[in-house]
C-alpha cells in the first residue's frame, strides 16, 4: 500500500542536497528527545504516541456520543477556537461533500462553527438560524476560559435552555476540556454534562486526535477509526524510518530553506476541500515556531483560484518565499469535458479528459513557472482523499513541526506571544483585576 511522500527535487536548485542531508544527526537526537521527552517543551509531548495509544473503548465511545447527537440534533455547533476549533474544522470540510449544507435527506447533522470569531452579526445570524432549529452544543476549552468561546457557549447554552428543559439541555451538551481545573470543567461537573479530558500534556494545536477533534469530526459522519489507523501508521513510519522519514525530509529542508532567505512558506492546495487543513497547518506551525524573533511566517493559498489574485506576486515579488504543494494523486469522483460543437471556447482539445487532468497539468505548469521564478516547491503527496490518508498527513506535519521547531532552537510547544493581544482586551474592557493595565493602555490612546 502506498503512503505519503515527499519530494523535494525542486528545492535542490536553491539549497545543496548535502546540506538537507546534513541535518540527519540533528534530526536522529531531535526525535529521540521527542520520543523520550527529553527537549524543551517536554510536559507537552503527550502527541508524539498519542495515535498508537487510541483504543477501542476510546473510540466506541465517542461514535455512541455522536450517534446521541446525531439522533437529537439536525445541527451540531462546534465551539471553540485555535487548537480547538481548526483541526475537527480541516477533517470534516477535507471529506464532506462540498455543498453539505445545503444537503437534503441527511444521515448527519450539518456541523457549524461558534466561538472561533467574535464577529456580532455572525453571533446573531447564527442565533437566528437556531431558533428552528433541533441543535446540541459541543463545547471545547482547554482553559474554559478563553473569551471568544466563552461567549459563544453563554449565549448558545441560554438560547438550548430555553427552547428544551434544564434537563434536556443537559443531554445535549458535551464539553471537553481539562481534566481537573477550569470554569468549563466546573460547569460540566455541576451540571452533570458528558465531558471528555483534553490531555494535560497535549496542547490545543496538536489535539486533533483527541475527542476535541474526534467528536466533532465522528458527529459529521467521518470514519474516525481510519482516521487514527491513518496516524497510527505514520506514528510507526515515523519512528522506524526516523532520520530518513518524510517527516524529517521536511523539516530538514524547510529549515535550510530559511536558513538561506526564504522567510514565508505558502502551503498550497488544488482542492479547495483542503483550505482548513491549511488553516490548521497555520496554527501548529505558526504558533510553534514563530517565536523569539525567529520562525517561517506559515501562509495558504488554495490553486487554482488564487493564481488568479496571488499567482502574480508568487511569480514576480520579493524573493523570500518558498510553496509546499499538498496534492491528491486521484480524486475520489469523476467528471469528463464534454465536446462542444459550436467550439466558441476552443476548449475541444480537451474534450473527453478528466478535470482533474487539467488541473494536475495547472499544478505541475504553476511549479515550473514558480520555480523558474525563484520560488524553491516542495511537494507532499497522498494517494487519495479519505479518513486514512489524512490521519496520515496530521501526523505527518505534526512530528515534522516537532522536529523542525527543535532544528530552530526554540520550545515548539509554547505559544506566550498569544497572552499580548488578550491582555490588552481585558485592560480596554476593563475586566476586575486589569485595573493597572486599563489605566497604561488609556493613556496610550
Ligand atoms: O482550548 P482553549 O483553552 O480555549 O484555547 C484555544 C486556543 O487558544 C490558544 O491557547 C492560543 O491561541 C491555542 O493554543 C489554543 O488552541
Amino acid at each position: 500500500m502506498e503512503n505519503l511522500k515527499i519530494d523535494i527535487s525542486k528545492t535542490l536548485s536553491f539549497v545543496s542536497e548535502e546540506k538537507v542531508a546534513g541535518y540527519k544527526n540533528e534530526i536522529a537526537s531531535h526525535i529521540k528527545a521527542l520520543q523520550e521527552k527529553t527537549g524543551k517543551g517536554n510536559d507537552f509531548l503527550g502527541w508524539v504516541n498519542l495515535p498508537s495509544s487510541i483504543d477501542d473503548a476510546q473510540l466506541a465511545d465517542i461514535e455512541a456520543t455522536a450517534a446521541n447527537l446525531k439522533a437529537k440534533a439536525d445541527v451540531v455547533v462546534v465551539i471553540g477556537i485555535g487548537g480547538s476549533y481548526l483541526g475537527a474544522r480541516a477533517v470534516i470540510d477535507a471529506l464532506s461533500n462540498s455543498f453539505d449544507h445545503l444537503m437534503t435527506d441527511r444521515k448527519n447533522p450539518v456541523v457549524v462553527y461558534a466561538g472561533q470569531n467574535i464577529g456580532e452579526d455572525y453571533t446573531a445570524e447564527l442565533l437566528d438560524l437556531l431558533k428552528d432549529k433541533s441543535f446540541a452544543l459541543v463545547v471545547i476549552s482547554k482553559s474554559g476560559t478563553t473569551t471568544e468561546p466563552a461567549i459563544a457557549f453563554r449565549l448558545l447554552k441560554e438560547m438550548l435552555e430555553s427552547k428544551y428543559s434544564k434537563e434536556e439541555s443537559k443531554e445535549r451538551i458535551v464539553a471537553i476540556t481539562d481534566a481537573k481545573k477550569g470554569a468549563l470543567r466546573t460547569l460540566a461537573d455541576q451540571e452533570g454534562y458528558k465531558t471528555y479530558v483534553i490531555p494535560d500534556d497535549v496542547g490545543g494545536r496538536f489535539s486533533v486526535l483527541t475527542p476535541v477533534g474526534l467528536l466533532p469530526i465522528a458527529v459529521a459522519g467521518v470514519d474516525i477509526r481510519a482516521l487514527v489507523k491513518g496516524a497510527q501508521d505514520m506514528e510507526k513510519i515515523t519512528t522506524e524510518e526516523a532520520e530518513n522519514s518524510a517527516a524529517a525530509t521536511y523539516a530538514a529542508v524547510r529549515n535550510e530553506l530559511y536558513n538561506s532567505g526564504k522567510g514565508t512558506e505558502i502551503l498550497v492546495n488544488y482542492q479547495p476541500k483542503l483550505h482548513f487543513v491549511a488553516e490548521w497547518w497555520k496554527q501548529l506551525y505558526g504558533e510553534s515556531e514563530g517565536k523569539e524573533n525567529k520562525g517561517i511566517f506559515p501562509a495558504a493559498c488554495d490553486f487554482s483560484t488564487d493564481l488568479h489574485s496571488m499567482g502574480q506576486w508568487i511569480q514576480e515579488g520579493v524573493r523570500n518565499i518558498f510553496e509546499t504543494i499538498l496534492t491528491i494523486s486521484t480524486p475520489n469522483r469523476k467528471v469528463e469535458i464534454p465536446t462542444d460543437s459550436a467550439n466558441l471556447d476552443g476548449l475541444n482539445f480537451l474534450a473527453g479528459k478528466r478535470v482533474d487532468e487539467v488541473n494536475k497539468m495547472a499544478e505541475l505548469g504553476t511549479l515550473l513557472a514558480h520555480v523558474d521564478g525563484g520560488v524553491p516547491n516542495i511537494k507532499v503527496e497522498i494517494p487519495e482523499l479519505n479518513a486514512y490518508y489524512l490521519g496520515q498527513l496530521l501526523y505527518f506535519f505534526e512530528i515534522a513541526c516537532g522536529i523542525s521547531g527543535y532544528i530552530l532552537g526554540v520550545n515548539p510547544f509554547d505559544q506566550p506571544g498569544v497572552e499580548a493581544y488578550k491582555k490588552n482586551m481585558f485592560a480596554l474592557l476593563e475586566k476586575p483585576g486589569f485595573e493597572a493595565e486599563t489605566a497604561a493602555i488609556k493613556a496610550k490612546l
